[in-house]
């Protein structure tokens, strides 16, 4: 075994029960009938912490559209603050990263769920803070707030939750028995806070986390997504299939971090990446092309239609996909072109294939050794500080990430071979610094406007 490298791999995984791959869970294999039930999520959980993984993240939504479409994969069974609590009594070491919407709730509560399960794992939690796409139906809104609405919510949002776990400090609780003082009033401030949408005067009720506070997550790719995050965030997920990019995005990312006076090396960067493992080429080929099998044609020709925005509805799955229908303008996402140019090489079946896989993440299919150096590849031209596996299937394409490729990067000295430090933050290097305590301190109104 290679001796540890100074920088490690920080390594999550999107807890998907279906199998992030497009109907994988059709799969003879697969735990569809679990899925939404404490057994599935609870073994997909404790395989991560046996392979030592930092984190697995919980995502959400707010609605159930695509149920009803048969979309299955983004559906949320899993209310993430429910599932983390029902975890922490399943798991011991590994971070829980849940989801919770800006725009869909209240900032005082957000920071009890988390601070609390924060308490209840001695500091094992994360907030993955989103604005929402969609959901506005189910909380009585005629229309979705604009994105820069939404994100104006946002900043103010994530100003008071983490003012909010700054209001007691670390020695708060003094457990004096003799004078009747369990805690000291002294040590614990409001905030006073009193802005465009939200009036919290604090405290909080819960004491100050053992990680200081909860580690924040985000993956906004717009330039609002981007000003929340690099203010606030510890960890940045993104969609990243192309190395020249991934280098371009992330030395901009870091470049933001470091404007705003944070230390860029405690802020991790991870694209979402599909591993499709085997021993050998001809397994990982097998797994690959028996998933493939699972697609439904009707649905994947409508996703592909909807990500490209034409129409192939007269092709047959062997024809190509004529150049001329891609209609190139100032509304197209990067990965439109990108797929654009792989239509010239694929055929339409194969077109569907590669979206509806790992719907535009980066995905490899190979031995341990090739994935490996593939992503070795990548963390070293710093593209990426790690990753977050998207588990092809589940439990299968789960299993094989887990026994075969995160003991090639062991082996090779680029991920720990067990859990050093106390909490998420120490073990994924996330530390809060002084100077972070310092500026959300900064922040506070010391009296009653
Ligand atoms: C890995 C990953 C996970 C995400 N998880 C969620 C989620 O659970 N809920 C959600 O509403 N949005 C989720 N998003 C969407 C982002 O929060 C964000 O809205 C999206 O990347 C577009 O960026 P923008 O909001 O800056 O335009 C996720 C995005 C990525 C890349």
């Amino acid at each position: 075994m290679a001796q540890a490298r100074d920088r490690q791999l920080v390594l999550t995984m999107f807890m998907v029960g279906f199998g992030f791959h497009n109907d994988a869970w059709r799969s003879p294999s697969s735990r569809a009938d679990e899925i939404g039930q404490l057994s599935l999520i609870r073994d997909m959980a404790q395989a991560a912490e046996r392979a030592r993984l930092d984190a697995v993240f919980f995502a959400d939504s707010y609605g159930a559209k695509g149920l009803r479409d048969g979309n299955y994969r983004g559906a949320s069974l899993y209310e993430p603050i429910a599932v983390m609590g029902a975890l922490s009594g399943h798991t011991d070491k590994i971070g829980m990263i849940g989801t919770q919407s800006t725009s869909w709730s209240e900032p005082y509560t957000v920071a009890r769920q988390f601070a609390s399960l924060d308490a209840l794992t001695g500091g094992r939690v994360g907030w993955n803070i989103v604005t929402s796409t969609r959901g506005n139906e189910n909380v009585g809104r005629d229309e979705m707030p604009l994105p820069e609405l939404r994100y104006r919510r946002a900043m103010e949002f994530v100003d008071v939750v983490t003012k909010l776990w700054d209001t007691w400090d670390a020695d708060a609780v003094v457990d004096d028995r003799a004078n009747a003082l369990w805690v000291d009033p002294d040590r614990i401030r409001e905030i006073n806070h009193r802005g465009e949408f939200f009036g919290v005067q604090g405290p909080l009720t819960i004491p100050r986390s053992p990680q200081e506070w909860p580690v924040m997550v985000q993956a906004g790719q717009s330039a609002d997504g981007i000003e929340l995050g690099s203010s606030y965030a510890d960890i940045i997920y993104a969609v990243q299939p192309e190395k020249a990019a991934a280098i371009e995005f992330y030395n901009m990312y870091k470049q933001r971090v470091r404007d705003k006076g944070r230390d860029p090396e405690r802020v991790k960067i991870l694209p979402g990446i599909m591993p499709v493992v085997g021993a050998t080429q001809s397994e990982a080929d097998d797994l690959a092309a028996e998933l493939a099998d699972c697609i439904v044609e009707s649905r994947a020709r409508d996703t592909l239609e909807k990500t490209l925005d034409l129409d192939v509805s007269d092709l047959e799955p062997g024809d190509r996909i004529p150049q001329e229908r891609f209609i190139a303008g100032a509304n197209r996402v990067k990965r439109w072109y990108l797929f654009r140019d792989l239509a010239k090489e694929l055929t339409l079946r194969e077109l569907m294939v590669h979206v509806s896989r790992s719907l535009g993440h980066r995905f490899l299919i190979g031995t341990p050794a090739s994935i490996a150096d593939s992503m070795i590849d990548w963390f070293e031209a710093r593209a990426c500080d790690g990753y977050n596996f998207n588990p092809p299937s589940v439990p299968e394409g789960m299993n094989n990430m887990f026994e075969l490729l995160v003991p090639e990067l062991q082996e090779r000295g680029y991920f720990p071979t067990d859990y050093v430090g106390d909490t998420f933050r120490e073990r994924s290097g996330l530390m809060v610094s002084d100077d972070d305590v310092a500026r959300v301190r900064a922040k506070y109104v010391k009296t009653k406007p």
